[in-house]
């Protein structure tokens, strides 16, 4: 395994020689020495810690001084991982706030990309925070943070207006500056689509196998739940050995294009 630390670069270059991208959200020390350990490129300090960590129903409740002090402790585990952060709900509201919450996540937090749920509202908010050297990740499809506008944790994209709006987003979004895109629970048809117009790589997550990279909840993969977990995951703990043999399977299965299969294709 290669010692070199993963940059936005390795990323892109990973892209056009399409070597699939393995990431996996990560909240504490030591699983990113794991996960680092097993191969992952990238770790996410998904907000999904609220419901995960938190025990809540939703992301909604998730803090900023939350992702702050998730971001730190990954970080000094994380090793050549590329550290992602979300911006919690309501963090992006406006330009300025989202720019103020990025420092944070960025100086206090480690972070080296941050990730914004949105499209077109958050246009304005990825130029300001890419023109002041700020790497953004944008995120369409399922937007969790809007899960009470949506009612419900939905498939998005499925007609062709809405699927056009994504098409659209993603492309605006990368023209604002983006450097990574996750696309959540959208058809893989519409994924696969994304994935070539645009040069900046689309990691997918219940998006179908044809993305540049994959990305799970650390815990559905590990078999650890409050109940439900998406049909769109794997449980790479069967079989189970040990935790870093479950995440090494997972890298192997995204490297190979094994994961997601048909049984993780909902669309
Ligand atoms: N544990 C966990 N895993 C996740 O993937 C995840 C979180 N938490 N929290 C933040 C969001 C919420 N996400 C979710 C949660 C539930 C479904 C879900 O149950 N989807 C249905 C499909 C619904 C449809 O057909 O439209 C499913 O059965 O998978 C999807 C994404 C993804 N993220
Ligand atoms: C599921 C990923 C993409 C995420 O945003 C999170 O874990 O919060
Ligand atoms: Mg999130």
């Amino acid at each position: 395994m290669s010692a070199a630390p993963i940059s936005l670069t390795t990323l892109t270059t990973m892209k056009e020689q399409r070597e699939p991208i393995a990431a996996l959200t990560c909240y504490d020390a030591s699983f990113a020495r794991l996960l680092a350990a097993a191969g992952v490129d990238v770790v996410l300090v998904g907000d999904s810690l609220g419901m995960v960590l938190q025990g809540h129903a939703t992301t909604v409740p998730v803090t900023l001084d939350h992702m702050v002090y998730h971001s730190a402790c990954v970080a000094r585990g994380r090793g050549r991982a590329l550290l992602v952060a979300d911006l919690p709900f309501l963090a992006a509201a406006t330009p300025e706030r989202a720019l103020q919450a990025a420092g944070r996540l960025m100086q206090e937090g480690g972070a080296a990309v941050v990730k914004i749920e949105g499209g077109a509202p958050v246009l304005e908010t990825v130029r300001l925070l890419s023109d002041q050297g700020v790497p953004v990740c944008a995120h369409l499809g399922l937007q969790p943070q809007s899960v009470h506008r949506l009612g419900g944790y939905r498939f998005q994209g499925r007609d062709e207006a809405s699927a056009d709006a994504i098409r659209g987003d993603a492309l605006a979004l990368e023209q604002a500056g983006a450097s990574l895109l996750v696309l959540e629970c959208v058809p893989r048809t519409l994924a696969a689509e994304v994935r070539a117009r645009l040069r900046i790589p689309v990691i997918g997550i219940g998006a179908g196998a044809d993305c540049d990279g994959q990305v799970l909840v650390l815990h559905d993969m590990l078999g650890i739940n409050l109940g439900h977990v998406p049909r769109f995951s794997r449980d790479f703990m069967t079989g189970g050995d040990s935790v870093i043999a479950a995440v090494r399977r997972y890298v192997q299965a995204v490297k190979s294009g094994t994961f997601p299969g048909p049984a993780e294709t909902l669309y």
